[in-house]
């Protein structure tokens, strides 16, 4: 969700995204954010929520496998996603789709399109950071799959 502002973080997904260019074809999708001021209630976060996810949901065709990172998903080590990634390949998965949410999260409708969770520990990584993040591991798993000494 929305457009990534700060300059370290553009230098370093590009960075990654070059990196990635000999494994993959790599591609980022924004999304227009929805403006979220300081106090909402329960019902206008979901409001919020509800209307990211369907600009979300709008980009995303039937024969994505989509993962959505959510902090209440699933953890895995590296080499397990490595191990995930590579399976999806080999049985046709050829388009995979990370969706990261706005500052308020992902909807429900969101989750429930999604085929698996990737939680990257408890802790709350601000959007943008997470898109550098899940980045390098990304990389990583290729790195891993190729079976290079990046990955110690
Ligand atoms: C600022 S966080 C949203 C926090 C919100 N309270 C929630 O529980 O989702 C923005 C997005 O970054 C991603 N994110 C942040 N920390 C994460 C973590 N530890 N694991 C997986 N995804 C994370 C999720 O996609 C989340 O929707």
């Amino acid at each position: 969700m929305g457009k990534l502002k700060e300059k370290y973080l553009k230098q370093g997904i590009a960075e990654y995204a070059k990196r990635l260019s000999k494994f993959c074809k790599f591609q980022v999708v924004e999304v227009p954010d929805e403006k979220a001021p300081e106090k909402l209630s329960e019902a206008e976060m979901e409001g919020v929520k509800e209307r990211e996810g369907e600009r979300i949901l709008a980009k995303i065709k039937e024969r994505e496998y989509v993962f959505a990172l959510a902090i209440e998903g699933k953890e895995r080590i590296s080499e397990q996603f490595a191990q995930e990634i590579d399976s999806l390949a080999t049985y046709g998965h050829s388009d995979i789709t990370f969706v990261i949410g706005g500052s308020l999260g992902l909807s429900p409708e969101v989750l429930k399109r999604s085929n698996a969770q990737i939680s990257f520990g408890r802790f709350t990584l601000p959007h943008q950071l997470m898109r550098l993040v899940l980045s390098e591991q990304i990389y990583r798993a290729y790195m891993i799959n190729s079976g290079s000494p990046y990955h110690k």
